[in-house]
């Protein structure tokens, strides 16, 4: 089974190389929407794949750093970069281009890592993350399975490779949370006491 949770975020980028003209030279946004879709084949204690409340922690935080920010690539033009780090509180650089299809992948592999370092606590069995789904405009997504996420030829994404300015960081519930992630520490649901045997 499978189940779904949007996200929403801002964001401003610059996507270098593209076939549109408009996307390649010039800074614009998009009104983002993300998809994450969870599998598994057994239910928790409340009867779920996973809780959407439980989404609402470690990942939405790591979706909503995105709200907000200019994006760039850490190989686009030094001067560019210096500027967006001048005029911009909130930046992400990322190891790859800002494109949907970038997105998708490095929210799968962020998230991926998130879900895997979770001690899970309500009897969830084998929850795993099936794919991410960004949506740039409404009419235009790009959707990342585990096999694009590991796809080298599609460029490599480090969690420890994204750089998030420190406004990002500060306005974090955790501002430690991705040092936390790539260290490979835990992250633990909370507990949930049984009210009726299962
Ligand atoms: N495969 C991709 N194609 C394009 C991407 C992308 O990330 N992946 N990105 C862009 C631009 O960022 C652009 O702003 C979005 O393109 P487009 O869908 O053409 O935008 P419109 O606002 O014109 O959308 P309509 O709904 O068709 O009006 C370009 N391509």
């Amino acid at each position: 089974m499978l189940i779904r949770k949007l996200f929403k975020f801002e964001n401003a980028h610059i996507v270098r190389n593209c076939s549109s003209d408009r996307c390649r030279h010039s800074i614009h946004g998009h009104s983002y929407k993300v998809e994450v879709l969870l599998e598994a084949h057994t239910l928790d204690h409340g009867q779920m794949v996973y809780d959407f409340g439980l989404m609402k922690g470690t990942i939405k935080d790591v979706i909503d750093a995105f709200d907000h920010a200019i994006c760039f690539w850490d190989k686009d033009d030094p001067e560019y970069i210096r500027l967006c780090k001048q005029f911009s509180a909130r930046w992400i650089a990322l190891p790859v281009s800002p494109s949907a299809e970038q997105f998708a992948r490095l929210f799968f592999i962020v998230i991926d890592a998130i879900l895997q370092n979770t001690v899970m606590k309500n009897g969830e069995g084998d929850v795993r993350l099936h794919s991410v789904i960004a949506h740039e405009t409404d009419t235009g997504y790009a959707q990342a399975f585990r096999e694009d996420a590991d796809n080298a030829r599609m460029g490599i994404i480090r969690p420890a490779d994204i750089v998030f300015s420190e406004q990002v960081l500060a306005e974090w519930q955790d501002p430690q949370m991705m040092q936390k992630l790539i260290a490979g520490q835990t992250f633990v649901n909370p507990d949930v006491p049984l009210q009726v045997k299962v």
